[in-house]
């Protein structure tokens, strides 16, 4: 992507947006919106991801073609619940429709030195998304802080079993970074595997979904960032993206040397 127009990048975003609503107070009316909101005249959103309760409503709107995906998310926010809880979680969202389930570690855990518990939370939620249910781990980069423990948490993630690896719940006091994504980016070219890589948090314009699209072509391929790949987890960068898309609205000019 590296030269590209502002409004490539937008287009590209789009088809790598998680479009997100995880307020604590969103509404069935809110998942009607997001269900339509995600279906634009450029071009669908990836998946839209929300809580576990609307997955069914989310499933019995889009149908069965799959062309928006459902993701939901599991020990979110606190990653405090028991394992059993955490996977009971991920098989009724499963069972309800669900494509892609977004897992957040025991990352206290981990800042406590257990790395067992990560381990045993993501082989258990990975034994719930058998078949094409793709599993998200999210590792809350910015409460891990230190970058041994992030690229830590990465890699005990991709051994587990992630499909992804997710900066954060979007729900702390600090959610992507471009030095966390940096750190997650190269764990996954590391580990030689497939697994894809998803910002979340405080992303919302194109020009910033342009710094970490540039960030993942250097550290991996220019043709890597793909929807089985990479994702963008925003509730406000689909807003952006359609006033570039539109022409409604110009880009600022970061994102036009990217
Ligand atoms: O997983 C996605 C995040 O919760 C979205 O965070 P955001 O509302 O800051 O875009």
């Amino acid at each position: 992507m590296n030269g590209h127009s502002n409004r490539e990048t937008a287009a590209v975003a789009l088809s790598l947006l998680d479009l997100t609503n995880l307020k604590d107070d969103c509404t069935e009316a809110q998942i009607d919106a997001l269900c339509a909101r995600a279906q634009t005249p450029y071009g669908n959103s990836a998946a839209i991801c929300i809580w576990p309760r609307f997955v069914a409503q989310a499933r019995n709107i889009l149908g069965t073609g799959h062309a928006v995906r459902i993701a939901t998310v599991v020990n979110l926010p606190s990653g405090e619940l028991e394992v059993a809880d955490v996977a009971a979680e991920a098989r009724e969202a499963i069972a309800d429709g669900a494509d892609e389930i977004d897992l957040v570690i025991p990352y206290r855990k981990l800042l406590a030195g257990n790395e067992t518990a990560v381990t045993d939370m993501v082989k258990a939620v990975r034994a719930e998304c058998a078949g094409p249910v793709l599993l998200k781990v999210i590792i809350e980069t910015g409460e891990l802080k230190d970058a041994a423990l992030i690229r830590r948490a990465s890699e005990l993630a991709i051994e587990a079993g992630a499909d992804f690896i997710k900066t954060s719940t979007g729900k702390v006091a600090v959610n992507a970074t471009l030095e966390a994504a940096d750190i997650m980016i190269r764990a996954i070219r590391e580990s030689g595997r497939k697994v894809g890589f998803k910002p979340a948090g405080g992303i919302g314009s194109v020009a910033d979904a342009a710094l970490y699209l540039s960030l993942a072509e250097t550290i991996m391929t220019p043709d890597w960032p793909m929807p089985s790949t990479f994702r963008f987890g925003a509730s406000d960068l689909l807003d952006d993206i359609l006033a570039v898309l539109s022409g409604t609205q110009s880009a600022p000019a970061a994102a036009s040397s990217y």
